[in-house]
């Protein structure tokens, strides 16, 4: 996440670590591409992060088999990265196998995308229809650029938090030091990191993508390929608000799960422009927003905003941070 004072330009992966620019170095694309799944092989940086750069891959590697692409791809990313990078990425895959390799899942059911138990039905038939009008009939946009429309199953919220506690507590008997989601929020879990990366892609990829295809156009909404999954928590000994900010995304994803609380509306104002990060917000940008759970809101990463205290009881949301490595992150 970059603070608002525009310091941070770089691209981070959650933890404030430099992300190497590829689409600078990877002049090849094809759209049109299907990219295979890499998450059974043995690899140094995220399988996800192979399927996404498929499409960059000169035309005639495409039908090759898949260790030669991993072996053209990880030359690439190898040569490309920084030394430091490279080291945090083996660290990052060691952790998440320390925790994979004793976490037990509580629900199994949230791994695995299953649109009918997950999703609310005006959800869905938008979504299959997949029309900016079908859209629209699901959804506000209250200020510009802000959209929320109901997505999740209660069940749903409640089982997904029921997983987010089984973490904790597999995390509290270990003492186990897990990373925080992101640098601004301390509480909560990288759900990535407990295996629910490739279900949580999914979802980017067949239930956001077709949104911010319509909506996002111009930030990367095209072309989102990868990103940061996360739930964060606010209340009792938890953090109460959060700052002013902007998101380490193009298009970010923001449902609160519950449970019950006072207080914790999201603040927007205004997106941040190319050339001015600190400017004062206009008064038709000002919005607030109270969280319902099971609701989402929609925006781009670059639209500012921030969270007020929750005054009472526990607030829980999942956030994904979707990123396109297509587009200039400058
Ligand atoms: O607490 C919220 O709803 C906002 C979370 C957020 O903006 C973020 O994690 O980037
Ligand atoms: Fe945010």
């Amino acid at each position: 996440m970059s603070t608002n004072d525009g310091t941070q330009k770089v691209r981070e992966n959650g933890n404030g670590v430099e992300l190497p620019p590829m689409q600078r170095l990877i002049p090849f694309e094809n759209k049109e591409h299907n990219p295979e799944s890499y998450e059974d092989m043995q690899l140094d940086y995220s399988p996800l992060l192979f399927s996404s750069l498929e499409r960059y891959l000169p035309p005639n590697m495409l039908s090759l088999p898949r260790d030669r692409k991993v072996h053209f791809l990880s030359d690439i990313l190898t040569r490309y990265s920084p030394q430091g990078e490279r080291t945090r990425v083996q660290k990052h895959r060691k952790y998440r196998q320390q925790i994979l390799s004793s976490y037990e899942p509580r629900h199994k059911e949230v791994y695995t995308m299953n649109a009918a138990n997950f999703f609310v039905p005006s959800f869905l038939k938008a979504i299959s229809e997949n029309t900016e009008e079908s859209f629209r009939s699901i959804l506000v946009e209250p200020t510009p650029g802000v959209y929320t429309f109901e997505v999740f199953q209660p069940k749903f919220c409640e089982m997904l938090i029921d997983e987010v506690e089984s973490m904790e507590r597999w995390v509290h008997d270990r003492r186990f030091h897990i990373i925080c989601p992101n640098t601004m929020n301390k509480y909560g879990v990288v759900l990535d990191d407990f295996g629910l990366e490739t279900m949580l892609h999914k979802l980017m990829n067949d239930y956001i993508c077709p949104m911010s295809r319509v909506f996002f156009p111009e930030v990367g909404g095209l072309t989102l390929d990868s990103h940061h999954g996360f739930v964060v928590e606010y209340g009792v000994n938890r953090d109460t608000e959060l700052g002013f900010h902007v998101d380490d995304s193009e298009v970010t994803l923001n449902v609160c799960l519950g449970e019950k609380f006072y207080g914790g509306d999201l603040f927007f104002r205004g997106v941040r422009c190319d050339k001015h990060v600190n400017t004062e917000s206009q008064s038709e940008e000002v919005f607030d927003y109270a969280h319902v759970p099971g609701r989402a809101v929609l925006h781009r990463g670059r639209h500012r905003h921030g969270a007020r205290a929750t005054i009472s009881g526990n607030r829980v949301n999942l956030v994904i941070w979707c990123r396109s490595y297509c587009i200039d992150q400058d």
